[in-house]
């Protein structure tokens, strides 16, 4: 759909159906409201919504543009934060990642029958910097010397080295991507927020020797932390994520708000900016779509397809993760994950013996 001009955008919002939650939260009230305002990195209203606008199957819809968005946009923002976290006020606890010494979540599939593989991921965003579209490549360049001076520091398991997508041919890119370890360029909600603009400039990707231990730079925010291996020992996975992550908070300075927690483009990925998901086999399920969202619902869980958001499952392996990213610590988002897929694997195998 092509408008870029907000009063365009606002034309499509307010006369076209859309599930999005920019649709549900901005009534005609709020956008007179805040369509004269601008936060002094220069992101306007027309900034945060015209990725909703443009793609009507958006789930979100709005894109913050700098830290400072939360704030001059929060009567439209606050209420979408609410809605998909499924809190009663924008709040949010202290970082708490648990007692990481100690864990001990066993595993849920010795046998490797329904669970392929386990990740963890935590986004964070440069303290100082703001996101897409009001970046510049020069910008994207100097996160991307902070941050790899500081991932080059670390030792033992967590050592490797940094790939720049600026350096590396499309079919190596695309192997990464196969291999479910680089993110992509397609994301159509993504690409209208401004995600992709100056592609592939500062983009690129930190990989441990074992590959289990991943950093995206500036996909389509700032950074992505990822711990992921074959298998679902989950206490494996989330110790060497945060342990990395520990290492590198030491060096690096991080944007952080008192109420919204860790703070990213996407109001779907605020306070932990923690997903913690499986691969998970469920044919059984897959049939059953009344248990498996009820399930889903009661555990606050989240299916996407096996090759990640906007992608369709095949033989019946989802991606299954915990929703609700802000309002609960670190420690809970992951509990979270676990218990749902404990019951997920519970009422699979309960439907097999039928
Ligand atoms: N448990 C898992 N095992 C293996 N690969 C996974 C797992 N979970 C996600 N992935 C892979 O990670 C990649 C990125 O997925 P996706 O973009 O959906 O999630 P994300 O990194 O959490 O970001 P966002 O939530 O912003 O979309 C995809 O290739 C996806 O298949």
């Amino acid at each position: 759909m092509e408008c870029n001009d907000l009063e365009d955008l606002w034309r499509s919002i307010s006369t076209h159906t859309s599930n999005s939650l920019l649709k549900k939260h901005l009534s005609e009230e709020k956008y007179i409201h805040l369509k004269k305002r601008s936060t002094k990195y220069g992101t306007t209203l027309a900034d945060v919504i015209r990725s909703g606008c443009k793609n009507l199957d958006s789930k979100v819809g709005v894109y913050a543009c700098d830290p400072e968005s939360y704030k001059v946009f929060k009567d439209l923002l606050d209420p979408i934060i609410c809605d998909y976290h499924r809190v009663k006020e924008v709040n949010h606890p202290k970082c708490d990642y648990g007692d990481v010494a100690k864990l001990n979540f066993r595993k849920l599939d010795e046998a490797e029958n329904y669970i392929i593989s386990t990740r963890v991921r935590i986004g964070r965003c440069h303290k100082g910097f703001s996101f897409p579209p009001i970046l510049t490549n020069v910008q994207r360049k100097e996160m991307e010397e902070i941050i790899v001076k500081a991932l080059n520091t670390l030792e033992g398991d967590l050592k490797g080295a940094y790939h720049s997508l600026e350096s590396m041919s499309r079919n190596e890119y695309q192997q990464l991507v196969d291999d479910h370890i680089m993110f992509r360029d397609d994301n159509h909600t993504l690409r209208d927020a401004g995600g992709y603009d100056g592609w592939p400039v500062g983009r690129g990707v930190y990989l441990n020797n074992k590959k289990t231990f991943i950093v995206w730079v500036n996909e389509g925010d700032h950074l992505r932390f990822i711990s992921m291996e074959k298998g679902s020992d989950l206490s494996s996975v989330y110790k060497r994520l945060i342990f990395a992550l520990q290492q590198v908070e030491m060096k690096v300075e991080f944007a952080y708000d008192d109420k919204r927690g860790f703070l990213s483009n996407c109001p779907s990925n605020l306070g932990t900016c923690l997903r913690a998901s499986v691969h998970l086999k469920m044919p059984e399920l897959e049939r059953c779509q009344e248990i498996l969202n009820d399930i889903c619902e009661r555990h606050n869980l989240q299916l996407r397809g096996v090759n990640g958001e906007h992608t369709e499952s095949a033989e019946a392996v989802y991606d299954v993760s915990n929703k609700r990213r802000l309002g609960l610590t670190e420690y809970q988002a992951v509990c979270e994950m676990y218990n749902g897929v404990e019951e997920l694997i519970k009422t699979e195998q309960q439907l097999e013996e039928k």
